[in-house]
């Protein structure tokens, strides 16, 4: 049930980002001139949260959306009925028209990831995982790759919006230690959701992060284990949701390579009190 209404409402989303895409698009900016939003983003944001209100009624459950939190609503994952979601992620191909643009919508209870959707819009797939049932792409189950060599690998990393030079650079030298490792090739969507898809379908080994938020990786993470991949720490420990860091990978012997080449640099947890932000 919960299921079939974040699918339903994925689709919703996406009609509405087509038609977007159709017309100008009016680019606004967040945290800083490369962090750009649009009244699509809002929009649709809000078609999501409307429509999953109106099926179980006001205060029910939480919900957690890219948008709301820029606008100032609490990111705290409670134990209660949270959905968390990122209505177009990967904004900047949204704006430019670099087609990998996908709605992410999960659904947690105690904490625990339930359901996951990722709909990547222009490549028509619809990605969905519910623990414990397995994950699919358009219907169909998928698998996550089973090479376990590190040097026939491709290896998914974004660079992100923070253009600190210190953080460039360490961003910078992690691929380049891992390309030089040497792996079969780097690569980007630009949009997180999507490429957890891409380690969930096989097509690449890994991805890694460190900035991202959990709303771009809550869908992702779902589909990603349900797939039969693992989730870890950028230093190794047990993965964290909240923690902006983050290796997916088909398993742990890639992801364990990975981590030995990560340069870690700080990012504020996602339910850091403003003033740790
Ligand atoms: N500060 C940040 N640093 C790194 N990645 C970020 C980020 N903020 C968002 N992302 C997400 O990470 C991917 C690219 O790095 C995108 O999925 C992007 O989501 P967005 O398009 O919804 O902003
Ligand atoms: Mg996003």
């Amino acid at each position: 049930m919960v299921g079939d209404l974040a699918e339903k409402t994925s689709v919703r989303a996406v009609l509405e980002i087509r038609k977007a895409g159709e017309s100008e698009i009016r680019v606004m900016t967040k945290s800083s001139t490369v962090d750009l939003v649009t009244k699509t983003d809002e929009r649709v944001e809000k078609i999501i949260i409307g429509s999953l209100i109106k099926e179980f009624g006001e205060g029910t459950h939480c919900f957690i959306g890219e948008e709301s939190v820029a606008k100032g609503e609490p990111c705290i994952l409670t134990d209660k009925p949270t959905w968390i979601i990122d209505p177009v992620d990967g904004t900047t191909n949204f704006v430019h028209g670099f087609p990998f643009v996908a709605v992410s919508i999960a659904f947690a209870v105690k904490k625990q990831l339930e359901f996951g959707v990722v709909y990547s819009c222009l490549e028509d797939k619809m990605y969905k995982a519910r623990r414990g049932k397995g994950a699919f792409c358009n219907d169909e189950p998928i698998q996550v790759s089973d090479v376990k060599d590190i040097n026939k690998s491709i290896i998914i990393s974004e660079h992100g919006t923070d253009r600190s030079p210190e953080k460039v650079k360490k961003i910078f030298s992690t691929m380049q230690k891992i390309l030089c490792i040497p792996v079969h090739g780097l690569r980007g969507s630009g949009t997180a959701a999507t490429n957890m898809c891409l380690v969930a379908t096989g097509a690449v080994e890994a991805f890694f992060e460190i900035g991202i938020h959990c709303w771009d990786i809550a869908a992702g993470a779902v589909i990603v284990q349900e797939a039969g991949g693992i989730l870890l720490d950028v230093d190794g420990g047990p993965f964290d949701l909240m923690s902006r860091r983050m290796v997916s990978a088909n398993n742990d012997v890639i992801a364990k390579r990975i981590i030995k080449e990560i340069e870690i640099f700080p990012a504020a947890r996602d339910d850091a009190t403003p003033e740790k932000k």
